[in-house]
């Protein structure tokens, strides 16, 4: 089953046209990483997913949802769809606990103490058992991320959303980040949208690679087909091999 499919979607920002002729799917279950050069549309393309930005004409179906229809909820699509940013975007007056324990109390009225223990588990997972009473100012920004991530799962998304989660940390903390991502993306079943230019991750464990330039979609293939059988798009074989000779 699809988790998202694009037909035939354009996006503008004024005159600006961002996302152009836009057809992708998603299947449930499946790990895709969008790369490109900056400015192509990455962020535009994964924002519309969860309604961060509508679209202007076309169709966009996310888990089941019409997203151009005025009458769809967005509340419900980001119930299922959870977004990880570049800049973490965590409560900064809220403990690391406490932000991962927030919005399933309110949105979803988990029980208090299944709360804290999912919240427990998945501190875990990311590795910050030790800093679950801290507030975010007091952790690395690799932590800030793993936690960001482990807010995100607390709410058993379908599918997550990935917006360059590594481009803002310091060398030294982006291993730590992509290990607690590929571990979610092998061993659970959700569906996992990457914008990134961490080739390694995409390599290991994505299922596919979309390359976008000038917000059109210039190449879509099975990562095996990508990295082992040379893109056919001009454009995406110069962007890979400039990428990996850095
Ligand atoms: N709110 C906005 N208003 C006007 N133009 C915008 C807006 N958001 C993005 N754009 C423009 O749309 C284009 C695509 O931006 P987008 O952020 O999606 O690119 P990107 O591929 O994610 O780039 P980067 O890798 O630098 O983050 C850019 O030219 C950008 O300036």
């Amino acid at each position: 089953m699809a988790m998202v499919e694009f037909k035939d979607v354009q996006k503008y920002f004024g005159d600006f046209h961002a996302l152009k002729d836009i057809n992708l799917k998603v299947d449930s279950g499946e790990t895709v990483v969008v790369i490109g050069p900056s400015g192509s549309g990455k962020s535009t393309l994964i924002r519309t997913i969860n309604g961060l930005e509508s679209i202007q004409s076309g169709q966009l179906i996310v888990n089941g949802y019409d997203l151009a229809s005025k009458k769809t909820n967005l509340n419900l699509i980001r119930k299922d769809v959870g977004m990880v940013f570049q800049h973490f975007n965590l409560y900064a007056n809220k403990t690391i606990l406490e932000n991962i324990m927030l919005a399933p109390r309110i949105v979803l009225h988990r029980d208090e103490k299944e709360n804290k223990q999912i919240a427990n588990e998945l501190l875990e997972k990311v590795g910050l058992t030790s800093q679950a009473n801290k507030f975010p100012a007091q952790l690395s920004g690799g932590q800030q991320q793993r936690a960001a991530i482990a807010r995100s799962l607390a709410m058993k998304p379908k599918c997550l959303l990935f917006d360059e989660p590594t481009s803002a940390l310091d060398p030294e903390m982006i291993g730590d980040v992509l290990n607690v991502m590929k571990d979610i993306a092998r061993d659970s079943d959700m569906t996992m949208i990457v914008v990134t230019h961490e080739m390694g991750f995409a390599r290991e464990v994505a299922n596919r690679v979309v390359f976008m330039a000038d917000g059109q979609i210039l190449e879509d293939d099975s990562s095996d087909v990508f990295f082992k059988g040379e893109p056919k798009n001009e454009r995406a074989k110069r962007f890979l091999s400039n990428i990996i000779a850095h």
